[in-house]
C-alpha cells in the first residue's frame, strides 16, 4: 500500500462519513465522499455541506463527493462507513483495488452473526483490512474537539501505516492487534445505549444507569471472551470508553431511541420518524441470538431486545431484571 496514493476514500456520506472526511481533508490534499443520496454529492461539491446528515459543518474545499462508487478505485486507502448492515453489499459492490479498508461501522450482521472484518475477509480477501472505533460523537470529531480512537489490524506494520495515514492534530489513533475486541465493544455499547436511554425516559434514575453499565460492561466480557476478544481491548477506547460516551448523552442516536421506549413510544414509530441510524436496534436481536447459540447470558441485552419488539413494558423488564437469582458480582 502507499500511504501517498490520493485521494483518501470515504465510503458512505453519513454523519460519521462526513467528520471522517473533515479530518482527512486537515492532513491530506484530497478527499473523496461516496455518497448514497444525490442530494448529499451535490450539497457537498456545490454549497461545502452536508446539511442532510451534519448539519452545521462547513466542509472544506478539498472534499468532494461523487455517487459513482467506481470512481473510488482511485483512492490510496478506504473508510468505509456505511451502516452495518449495509457494509456487505457495499464491498461486494466496490471496485477492484488493494487499497486497506478501514471499516467504521459498530454492529454484527442479521443472520449470520458476523463481524464487519468477518464480512469483509469473505468479500475482499485481497484488501488489507482494520477496524476503526472508539468514543467518537461525529459533530464533535467535526468540530476539532480531542478524540482518541481505536485502529485494530492484526499486522502491527500495517497498523503503523494506517495511524500516521489517519493521526491528526485533534484526532488520536492507538493500535490494537485485537480486532474482533474492537469490534464487539462497539458494537455492543450500542444495545447497551439504548437502555440507558430507556432508563433516562423512564426517570428510572442515575443509580439505575450506573448500574445498567457496569452490568452491561460484564455482557460485554462475557461476551466478548466468548468470541475472542481481550478482555483489556474491551476495557479499552472502543469497549467501555464508547460505552461511557453513549451511555451517558442525549446526542447519541441509541440511546434517544432508548429514551423514546423508556416514555413508552414503540420502537416501529421512533425508528420510522428518522432517516438516521440507530444501529443498537439492528444489532440487539442478533447479538441476543448468537449470545444464546454460545450459551452466554446476556439479560440487559434481552430486555432491550424485548422492549424493542413490543413484548414488554419498562416496569415488566425492570422487574424482572430486579429479581433474577442473587449471585456473586463478576464477569
Ligand atoms: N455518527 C457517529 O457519531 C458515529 C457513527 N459510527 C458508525 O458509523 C456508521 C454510519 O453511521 P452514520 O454515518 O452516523 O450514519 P447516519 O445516521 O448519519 O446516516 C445514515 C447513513 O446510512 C446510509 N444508508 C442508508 N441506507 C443505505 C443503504 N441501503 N446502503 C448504504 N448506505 C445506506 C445513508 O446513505 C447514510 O450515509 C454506523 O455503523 C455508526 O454506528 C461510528 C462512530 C461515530
Ligand atoms: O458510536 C457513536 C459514538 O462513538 C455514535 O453513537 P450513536 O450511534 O448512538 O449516535
Amino acid at each position: 500500500m502507499s500511504e501517498k496514493r490520493y485521494p483518501v476514500g470515504i465510503v458512505g456520506g453519513g454523519a460519521w462519513g462526513t467528520a471522517l472526511a473533515s479530518v482527512m481533508a486537515q492532513i491530506h490534499p484530497e478527499v473523496l465522499i461516496w455518497a448514497r443520496e444525490s442530494e448529499v454529492v451535490s450539497a457537498i461539491n456545490e454549497t461545502h455541506e452536508n446539511s442532510l446528515f451534519l448539519s452545521g459543518l462547513k466542509l472544506a474545499s478539498n472534499i468532494r463527493a461523487t455517487s459513482d462508487l467506481a470512481a473510488m478505485e482511485a483512492c490510496g486507502a478506504l473508510l468505509i462507513v456505511t451502516p452495518a448492515q449495509h457494509v456487505r453489499a457495499t464491498l461486494t459492490a466496490l471496485p477492484k483495488t488493494d487499497a486497506p479498508l478501514l471499516l467504521c461501522a459498530k454492529g454484527i450482521e442479521a443472520g449470520t452473526e458476523m463481524l464487519m472484518s468477518d464480512i469483509a475477509a469473505e468479500v475482499r480477501p485481497e484488501n488489507p483490512l482494520a477496524v476503526l472505533s472508539g468514543p467518537t460523537f461525529a459533530h464533535e470529531v467535526a468540530a476539532g474537539k480531542p478524540t482518541a480512537i481505536t485502529l485494530a489490524t492484526a499486522n502491527q506494520a500495517m497498523g503503523a501505516v494506517l495511524m500516521r495515514l489517519i493521526a491528526a492534530p485533534h484526532f488520536r489513533p492507538y493500535w490494537s492487534e485485537d480486532v474482533t475486541g474492537a469490534e464487539i465493544g462497539g458494537a455492543v455499547k450500542n444495545v447497551l445505549a439504548i437502555g440507558c436511554g430507556v432508563v433516562d425516559g423512564a426517570g428510572l434514575g442515575l443509580n439505575a444507569r450506573a448500574s445498567l453499565i457496569a452490568r452491561g460492561f460484564a455482557e460485554i466480557q462475557r461476551y466478548g471472551l466468548a468470541r475472542g476478544a481481550r478482555p483489556e481491548t474491551l476495557a479499552g477506547l472502543s469497549g467501555l470508553g464508547d460505552l461511557v460516551l453513549t451511555c451517558s448523552s442525549d446526542n447519541s442516536r441509541n440511546f434517544s431511541l432508548g429514551r423514546g421506549l423508556g416514555q413508552g413510544l414503540s420502537a416501529e414509530a421512533l425508528l420510522s420518524d428518522r432517516n438516521t441510524v440507530a444501529e443498537g436496534a439492528f444489532t440487539a436481536p442478533v447479538l441476543l441470538q448468537s449470545a444464546q447459540k454460545l450459551g452466554i447470558e446476556m439479560p440487559i441485552v434481552a430486555a432491550v431486545c424485548a422492549l424493542l419488539e413490543g413484548k414488554a413494558n419498562v416496569g415488566d423488564v425492570t422487574a424482572a431484571l430486579l429479581s433474577r437469582p442473587l449471585k456473586a458480582e463478576s464477569w
